[in-house]
């Protein structure tokens, strides 16, 4: 019988963040402790009981309390790492990306009003913020018992249909229409829209299983579920140093989102102070697509013309005009055959705001694969989340010149598309949407 396994490094924690699908740097330390042997630390409250708490921008504020419940050293801090729900933005959208995350649209049974939809919104948020500090949701089922609350983060939005339905249509702003359609589109209906938004992000899957029931629990008579996608990523700690994701592809994916030190980042992502409709101030916007890869086709190209499709190193993420990751790309450079390195129709150029009048949007997508067709190819690819001030200054344009025939397109299937509004984050005692559903 073999040995039991020891672990030589410790997980990731969320120390400090990144919007771009960083991982957080890992707190390592080389301990070879039998892992059998450690325990999770179980945090019941962020305040309380000395979690690690992440900013809803992503910045570790506090941390305290490192070992097991027994006085044994914690096996990992991750557990214990809490992102605050309330705050002036919804968690989720700055947040690092966390290894999972459910995507969940709903639709308003018939007869559901306002009030309804009022108290819905009133009681998934207090559920939503018990349970990313690590307590339990009322009616809970112990399924995510002794865990603390894995970052998760629970955002909401709204679909434009909720707004005819309620009797909201003045409220509804104007940037909420439906996306235009694209060539090459291949949209299922069922898998696409919808009157409300659920994303539950969390870095263990039995945590944002958890926070999934509750919600759906607490939503019968009022609203039903139209459609869900699951979805993965990196775990903290997965690799060596903290790296921004990469895609089912290989490719290194996030590196060129806005930063949230950029001086125009709340501006990009956030509707401003001066919005048409002041209940949204705060907000963002959400697109939401799925977009299948046809990765037999990708592997049938070599790794050379893979690169040549991005513009970026697939090693090292660098773009092909030389540099770092993060290395300003030369989009005027020519190689010794008088060619542009970094092709007309590369992916990063045809998307890059400077080719598309400054239009920027805060990508945070997942991999998906749902199992292979009766063909063996994979049913996999990227839920692609995007989340930006205005549509039409953002996903809109940049999607409109990409779909006209970027080097990537041809590896891609869009197979449903969402767009909904996002309210901004709510105080405690407050909920999400309160302004635009009270107002
Ligand atoms: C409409 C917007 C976009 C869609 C849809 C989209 C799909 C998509 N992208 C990749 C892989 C990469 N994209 C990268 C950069 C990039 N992509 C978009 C927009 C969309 N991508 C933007 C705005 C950018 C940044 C461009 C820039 O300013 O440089 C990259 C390079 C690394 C990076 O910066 O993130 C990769 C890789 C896939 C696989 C995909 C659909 C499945
Ligand atoms: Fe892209």
């Amino acid at each position: 019988m073999s040995s039991p396994r020891k672990r030589t490094s410790e997980p990731a924690d969320r120390a400090s963040g990144s919007p771009d699908g960083v991982d957080a740097p890992a707190g390592r330390g080389s301990t070879g402790v039998d892992v059998s042997r450690r325990r999770f630390v179980g945090v019941a409250s962020a305040a309380g009981a000395g979690g690690l708490v992440v900013g809803a921008t992503g910045g570790a504020v506090a941390f305290a309390g490192e070992s097991g419940d027994d006085g044994g050293p914690a096996m990992t801090r991750l557990g214990a790492t809490v992102v605050p729900f309330h705050g002036k933005h919804q968690a989720g959208i700055t947040t690092p990306a966390q290894a999972k995350a459910v995507f969940l649209a709903w639709d308003l049974e018939p007869g559901a009003d306002r009030a309804a939809v009022a108290a819905l919104m009133r009681r998934w948020s207090d559920t939503a913020a018990r349970l990313t500090t690590g307590q339990s949701a009322p009616g809970d089922d112990q399924v995510a018992a002794d865990a603390g609350a894995c970052s998760l983060t629970v955002t909401f939005g709204f679909g434009a249909g909720l707004f005819d339905k309620l009797g909201l249509a003045a409220r509804r702003p104007a940037a909420l229409k439906p996306l235009p359609p694209f060539p090459d589109d291949a949209l299922d209906p069922a898998r696409s829209d919808g009157d409300l938004f659920v994303q539950v992000c969390a870095d263990d899957g039995l945590v944002g299983f958890g926070a999934v029931r509750a919600l759906q629990k607490s939503a019968k008579g009022v609203a039903r579920i139209r459609w869900q996608m699951n979805g993965f990523a990196r775990s903290p700690g997965a690799t060596a140093k903290p790296m921004t994701h990469r895609n089912l592809m290989g490719q290194i994916d996030g590196s060129n989102n806005p930063k949230q030190s950029d001086p125009k980042f709340d501006e990009k992502v956030f509707v401003g102070a001066g919005a048409e409709q002041s209940w949204l101030v705060g907000g963002s916007y959400v697109v939401f697509r799925r977009i299948r890869m046809l990765l037999d086709s990708w592997d049938g190209i070599d790794k050379a013309h893979q690169e040549r499709v991005i513009g970026r190193s697939k090693d090292t993420g660098a773009p092909l005009t030389g540099g770092g990751e993060h290395s300003a790309a030369d989009f005027g450079k020519r190689g010794p055959d008088g060619e542009l390195v970094i092709t007309a129709n590369a992916h990063m150029r045809v998307a890059a705001p400077e080719f598309n009048r400054g239009a920027t949007m805060l990508r945070r997508g997942y991999s998906y694969h749902d199992g292979f067709g009766t063909d063996g190819a994979p049913d996999a690819g990227l839920l692609f989340v995007a989340w930006q001030h205005d549509p039409d200054d953002g996903f809109v344009p940049i999607q409109r010149k990409l779909a006209r025939g970027d080097a990537l397109s041809p590896f891609l299937r869009h197979e449903a598309s969402a767009i909904f509004v996002v309210p901004p984050g709510c105080a405690p005692g407050g909920y999400v949407g309160q302004s635009l559903l009270e107002g």
